[in-house]
């Protein structure tokens, strides 16, 4: 069993218990009552430098524990004023220590769009990041068959959501196309070894369509890392470890993207 394999057990057992306290229709009546999503996709796609989604993230499987975040809406807020465009929230709780309470409270508190960075296998949690107010919800291409990634897509596309579709090499790419993902990210810590390759995001890019968004996921140290990979095509950088653990969350975007001004 891979370490995705051993995550998404968990996953599937904590959403059965949710689901046996919230039934399905009401999860999706929840969702359909609030009002629509923010367009990432046009956030995204506006002029300027790289965008940032900056990620509240207490722990992990590589890493152990990284922050203890007792405030994610105060951690979101100082994301937002260093001018990060989405923020994503892990609401895994067994391997990352996040909750849905987490995605409520970063909601309440940031204008931006938000993604729930969970491990995505049923309508159940798209309907679910909807109704706690997620505007993008992560697709793992190696979590699901070809079946299941196009029908959360139409799902999360039907709820006005933008989907992040996550790959890991070039057969992922040609899946993710297939099914029309708009939002590719390419992320570089290989989920069955955790082992984090920087060059994967450079290797895999003229594969993913000018037409498409290209994220780099993953392993961002420094500045340099992140300047690699515009050089290499990326319009969108998701940064947690860096920022969780550096100290000041709020200026440390602008020296990531080099928009400092002094
Ligand atoms: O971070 C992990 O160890 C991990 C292990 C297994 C599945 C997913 C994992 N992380 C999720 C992510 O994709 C990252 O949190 C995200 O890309 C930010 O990465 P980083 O900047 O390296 O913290």
């Amino acid at each position: 069993m891979t370490v995705l394999d051993e995550i998404i057990t968990g996953v599937r057992e904590d959403l059965a218990a949710r689901q046996a306290r919230i039934p399905a229709r009401e999860i999706a009546r929840l969702a359909a009552e609030l009002p629509s999503p923010r367009s990432a996709l046009a956030a995204f796609r506006a002029p300027g430098p790289v965008k940032v989604i900056a990620e509240v993230k207490r722990r992990s499987p590589s890493k152990g524990d990284l922050a203890t975040i007792p405030d994610p809406a105060q951690l979101a807020g100082a994301y937002e004023a260093g001018g990060a465009t989405a923020i994503s929230v892990l609401t895994e709780q067994r391997r990352f220590g996040g909750t849905l309470d987490d995605l409520d409270a970063v909601r309440a508190r940031v204008g931006i769009p938000v993604l729930r960075k969970d491990f995505m296998v049923e309508h159940y949690q798209v309907d679910e990041a909807r109704a706690h107010g997620a505007d993008i919800v992560l697709l793992i291409v190696a979590a699901l068959d070809d079946s299941a990634l196009r029908d959360l897509l139409a799902h999360a596309d039907a709820l006005g959501m933008t989907a992040l579709v996550e790959v890991h090499d070039e057969a992922e790419i040609d899946r993710a196309l297939a099914v029309g993902a708009q939002v590719i990210g390419v992320n570089a810590r290989n989920l069955k070894t955790l082992e984090v390759d920087r060059g994967t995001f450079a290797r895999l890019a003229p594969r993913v369509p000018d037409d498409r968004v290209r994220v780099a996921e993953s392993g961002i140290r420094h500045a340099g890392d992140v300047a690699d990979y515009v050089a290499a095509g990326a319009d969108v950088v998701l940064v947690g470890e860096a920022l969780v653990t550096g100290g000041d969350p709020q200026h440390a975007i602008p020296e990531l993207i080099g928009t400092t001004h002094d």
